[in-house]
């Protein structure tokens, strides 16, 4: 276990392929529980960090929705799985320190190892949410096919074998994302609110 001053009270964990809008509905939730509720984790936060200091690039343009994070993917992969084999959970470790809101957000799990970090530290208040959008809807978003990127572990590692507790559909045609997400705003402000009852 971990150093930590406290522990959230709810953890969600969000995944789903590029352009399914995982930064889109995670700030979408985080804009209705306000920021000293809910923070949001970007695993990729830390590894973007390094890499954009160890190759001189701009790190807000890495870390934006733009083509330029696009130019730079797969060999940002390829760096991060270098550090994921000598350490599995070391971007999960570095993205949750210091985080000390009640509700945490994961905005971007890849890989089982990521979810199962989390279900092991967390296994009360670890929850799991898929996005999903169809190829039209990515693809009207800026997605185009990449081999090496698409068809690897990075957007596949998560594809099969979870049973996940939410699946939202982030489409035009589907259910209202304010529809969809209700119950899981309900989770959130639950936890909100047993965490300030905790405290006081
Ligand atoms: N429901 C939506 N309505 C409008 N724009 C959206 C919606 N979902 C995603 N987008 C836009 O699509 C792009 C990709 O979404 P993003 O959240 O960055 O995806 P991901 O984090 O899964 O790669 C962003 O420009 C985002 O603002
Ligand atoms: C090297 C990456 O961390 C890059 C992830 O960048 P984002 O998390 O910004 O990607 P999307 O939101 O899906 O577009 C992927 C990895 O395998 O770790």
């Amino acid at each position: 276990m971990e150093d930590r001053v406290s522990e959230p009270s709810l953890v969600l964990v969000f995944s789903g392929k590029r352009k399914s809008g995982k930064d889109y509905v995670t700030e979408l939730i985080q804009q209705r529980l306000g920021p000293d509720v809910c923070c949001i984790l970007r695993l990729s936060g830390p590894l973007k960090e390094q890499y954009a200091q160890e190759h001189g690039l701009d790190l807000d343009q890495l870390m934006g929705p733009g083509p330029y994070k696009e130019q730079y993917r797969a060999d940002m992969i390829r760096w991060g799985e270098s550090r994921r084999r000598q350490d599995p959970s070391f971007f999960c470790r570095l993205a949750s320190r210091g985080a000390c809101q009640p509700v945490w957000l994961v905005s971007d799990a890849r890989r089982l190892s990521d979810l199962q970090w989390f279900q092991a530290e967390f296994p009360q208040q670890t929850q799991s949410v898929r996005v999903q959008s169809s190829e039209k809807t990515r693809s009207q978003r800026g997605w185009s096919f990449t081999a090496g990127v698409d068809d690897a572990e990075s957007e596949c590692g998560l594809d099969n074998g979870v049973e996940f507790d939410w699946i939202v559909i982030n489409e035009a045609d589907a259910p209202s994302l304010d529809e969809q997400l209700r119950p899981i705003l309900q989770l959130t402000e639950e936890a909100a609110s047993t965490s300030s009852v905790n405290q006081s």
